[in-house]
C-alpha cells in the first residue's frame, strides 16, 4: 500500500466509522465528533498512558511525573509528558522550557535538549505570560485536555505521562473521559493527613473504573549526606500500610533530596543524575516495576 493511500492513522467518524472524505456525516455541524475521533486516532498510537495524581497538594506529583518521563526517555523509550495541572502548571519551569512556543509551529510540543525522544505539553505554553492565571470552568478545561490529545502531534509513543493537579476534580475526570485506558500512579507522603486524602484518590479511581498501577511514597526519608544515615522526616511506613490496606502495589519509596529542589527551582532538573541524587536513583527500581507491569 502506498503511503498516500494509507488511511490507518486518519481519524474515523465516531458515528459511522468511515475515514476522511468517506464519511457522509457533517462534522462542520458536529465538530465535537471529529475532535473525539481525532483524539482516539492519536491515542491508538500511544501504548501506555499514566495519570500521576494525588488527593493532596505539594506531595511531589510534578516531580514524580517529570522524573518518570525523564528516566523512561533516558532508557530510550518514546515519551510524552502532558501537564494538565491547569491552575498550577510547573512542568515547563522544572525543565527550563522558558521560551514561548512558536505560534506558527504545527506540532505544539516542546522538546528537551539531550532528550529528543521526550515531548512536553503544558497549558502554560499557550498563556500570554508565565504569571497569568487560568480562570476556566469545567467545560473549558475539558476542551483544553481533549485538544492536548487531538491537536498535538504526539506520533508513536511508548508512554504518555500526565501530571494532574491535586484532588479529584475536573482535570482527572476529563482525562478519564478523554483517555479511558489511562492508569493511575498515586503519589503520597507518609503522614496521615496526606494518606487520608490519598484514600479519596483511590476511591475516585475505583468509582471511575480507572486501573491503579500503584502508590508512590515520596519524601519518605532523608539520607544524611555526611554519614549516610536515614532520617525519617515524617511518620514512617504510611505508604506501605495504605498500599496493603487498599490492595494496591507500593511502587517505591522516594527519599527527600535537596538536589532535586535546587535543580527543579533552577529549571535544570534534567541535570539530575542517579549517582548524585537518591531521589532519581530510586526511580531505577520504580521504573523497572512499571515497565514490567506494562509489558505483561
Ligand atoms: N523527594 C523530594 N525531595 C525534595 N524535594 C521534593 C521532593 N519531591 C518534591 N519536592 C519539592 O517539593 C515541592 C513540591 O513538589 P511538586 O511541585 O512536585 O509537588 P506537586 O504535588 O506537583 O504540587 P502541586 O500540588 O502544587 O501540583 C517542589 O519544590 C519540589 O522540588
Amino acid at each position: 500500500m502506498s503511503k498516500s493511500s494509507d488511511k490507518s492513522h486518519e481519524p474515523s467518524c465516531s458515528q459511522c466509522g468511515s475515514k476522511g472524505s468517506g464519511c457522509e456525516h457533517s462534522h462542520d455541524k458536529h465538530p465535537e465528533h471529529f475532535e473525539k475521533a481525532l483524539a482516539r486516532s492519536t491515542l491508538n498510537r500511544i501504548q501506555h498512558k499514566f495519570l500521576v495524581m494525588s488527593g493532596k497538594g505539594g506531595v511531589g506529583k510534578s516531580s514524580v511525573a517529570v522524573a518518570l518521563a525523564m528516566t523512561l526517555a533516558r532508557q530510550g523509550y518514546r515519551v510524552g509528558l502532558m501537564d494538565v495541572d491547569l491552575h498550577g502548571p510547573n512542568v515547563l519551569r522544572m525543565l527550563g522550557l522558558n521560551k514561548p512556543l512558536d505560534p506558527t509551529t504545527t506540532h505544539l510540543f516542546f522538546t528537551v535538549e539531550g532528550l529528543e525522544n521526550l515531548k512536553v505539553v503544558s497549558v502554560e505554553a499557550f498563556m500570554p505570560d508565565r504569571e497569568s492565571a487560568v480562570i476556566w470552568r469545567g467545560p473549558l478545561k475539558h476542551q483544553a485536555i481533549q485538544q492536548f490529545i487531538s491537536d498535538v502531534d504526539w506520533g508513536e509513543l511508548d508512554y504518555l505521562i500526565i501530571d494532574a493537579p491535586p484532588g479529584t476534580g475536573d482535570e482527572p475526570l476529563s482525562v478519564i473521559q478523554t483517555i479511558p485506558e489511562a492508569e493511575a500512579i498515586i503519589v503520597t507522603t507518609p503522614q496521615e493527613i496526606s494518606l487520608a486524602d490519598v484514600r479519596k484518590s483511590i476511591d475516585f479511581c475505583r468509582k471511575t473504573n480507572m486501573a491503579i498501577v500503584g502508590l508512590v511514597e515520596n519524601m519518605s526519608r532523608l539520607i544524611c549526606p555526611g554519614c549516610g544515615k536515614e532520617i525519617r522526616l515524617f511518620s514512617s511506613g504510611g505508604g506501605q500500610r495504605l498500599a496493603a490496606a487498599a490492595h494496591v502495589p507500593l511502587l517505591g519509596s522516594l527519599p527527600f533530596d535537596p538536589h532535586l529542589v535546587e535543580l527543579a527551582d533552577m529549571g535544570r532538573i534534567t541535570q539530575l543524575q542517579p549517582e548524585e541524587s537518591p531521589f532519581l536513583k530510586a526511580f531505577g527500581e520504580l521504573v523497572k516495576g512499571i515497565t514490567a507491569k506494562s509489558s505483561q
